[in-house]
């Protein structure tokens, strides 16, 4: 007899954050999760991490009759009964925010991961093994080093950290100013002496492209040998785009949603005529987010690099899109969002357990390293994350650092990230605009 699912916990966490840029605007000092905790008849718990939202709670509310009393061997009926039941809330869209907006996948996403935690406990199997046409193709993930331009915090009284007890530079440069290509180079050196990455990722979209090239020149002075990318979430015209990477495009390993939906085009249009015209590989997370999409997006051949961030894609969907780039001369990545250390465990699987090469994955951890919710938290070390040989997702939750961010998150009352609130300490008024970057007003 397999075991059921006696019970299913939602906790909403919230935990603390730099003034990172972005074109959504300025990180808060906060960041919001949701952790799905599952307990089954064997007592074991499985756990899940997505964004969180009133529609995602909701959304979760909505499937608990549904997967409480299920039996941990038949979780793919119950998620699919998750999906046809979510399915009936309409349409969604993923929007124009760097950020996207569903609610049925993340919380299908949220169950999967700790359905499969339950399941991989059980039948004694790490989730990376059990995901896929082929289950684990490899025993280390590679990760990239996120970097961001950085406001400064003292033009806020908002509660950002400070480095109160620095163990290294990158405790102190992470909660600083940083808005030139010197103090971009800065933080690459203290990201590479902590974590030892080999690639870099600039989140641009905030200063002008022709100054967001130049912090891509300064990368390159400081590690010649990194692949480095930029990404301004689409901000730019294509003109714009070409204009702005042309010069630096020996520099790139491919470009990040250079440019996106404009005018009468539709950004795998865009995407597609800025990848004739200057040769470079393309990455996205804002124009092939689905499976109708993605293959829109290949039938343009808009993208090189799809970043099939699991939270957005399911698990199990983000390793059939690493499967099918495998088969289509295509490269598998993964997007992310500011996100704890469950969240960590359940992306080093699923990239995993994509076939053929694969490019760094991205991951916030980073900017949270420091505050977790489970015991032991995946570390990164030379650039990568070692996948865990241990049945399920191989994290066991920290009670009592899960309550501290949950009551963080109750303290806060904040239901939806907006990066709009803080950039309006920098530039009062400011609003969203999907094609100016943010401190370009
Ligand atoms: O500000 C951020 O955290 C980023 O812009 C994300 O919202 C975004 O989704 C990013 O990770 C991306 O690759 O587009
Ligand atoms: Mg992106």
């Amino acid at each position: 007899m397999f075991p059921k699912i006696t019970s299913m916990k939602v906790v909403p966490v919230a935990g603390y954050d730099g003034f990172l840029l972005n074109l959504s605007g300025g990180h808060a000092p906060w960041f919001i999760r949701c952790v799905v905790i599952l307990e089954d008849s064997a007592g074991n718990q499985g756990v899940g991490e997505i964004p969180s939202s009133e529609g995602i709670l909701k959304g979760l509310e909505q499937c608990r009759a549904i997967v409480e009393g299920s039996t941990i061997n038949a979780f793919k009926h119950t998620l699919n009964s998750a999906r046809v039941a979510l399915s009936k809330n309409g349409r969604e869209e993923r929007g124009r925010q760097t950020f996207d907006l569903r609610v049925a996948v993340h919380v299908i996403t949220g169950l999967e991961s700790a359905l499969l935690d339950l399941y991989g406990q059980t039948v004694g199997l790490p989730v990376a093994d059990l995901l896929g046409q082929y289950g684990r193709q490899r025993d280390e993930v590679e990760a990239l080093g996120y970097l961001f331009l950085l406001g400064d915090p003292d033009k806020t009284d908002l509660p950002y950290p400070k480095a109160s007890d620095p163990v290294d530079a990158w405790d102190e440069v992470r909660y600083q100013k940083a808005l030139t290509p010197e103090a971009v180079a800065n933080l690459a050196k203290a990201a590479f002496d902590r974590y030892g990455f080999k690639d870099f990722k600039l989140k641009g979209g905030v200063l002008r492209g022709e100054e967001e090239a130049d912090c891509i020149r300064a990368l390159n002075d400081a590690f010649p040998e990194a692949r480095l990318t930029l990404d301004p979430n689409g901000a730019w015209t294509l003109d714009e785009a070409v204009r702005v990477l042309e010069p630096i495009k020996h520099l790139l390993s491919y470009a990040e949603d250079p440019c996106g939906q404009e005018e009468s085009y539709s950004g795998r249009e865009t995407m597609a005529e800025f990848k004739k015209r200057t040769g470079l590989p393309t990455a996205t997370n804002m124009i092939a987010t689905d499976f109708k999409q993605l293959q829109y997006a290949t039938q343009l051949n808009a993208v090189d690099i799809p970043l099939a961030d699991c939270h957005f894609w399911t698990m199990q969907g983000a390793v059939m899109v690493g499967e099918l780039c495998n088969e289509w001369g295509m490269t598998w990545g993964s997007h992310s969002n500011n996100h704890f250390d469950i969240s960590l465990a359940m992306m080093t699987h699923v990239a995993a357990a994509c076939p053929g090469e694969i490019t760094a994955i991205d991951t916030h951890w980073i900017w949270q390293d420091g505050q977790r919710i489970t015991r032991d938290p995946f570390q990164i070390r030379e650039g990568t994350l070692k996948v865990p040989t241990t049945p399920g997702l191989g994290v066991e939750l920290d009670e009592a650092k899960l309550n501290q961010a949950h009551q963080l998150y109750k303290s806060l009352d904040v239901t939806q990230r907006n990066d709009a609130m803080a950039m309006q300490y920098l530039i009062p008024d400011w609003t969203f605009d999907p094609k100016r970057p943010a401190l370009v007003r």
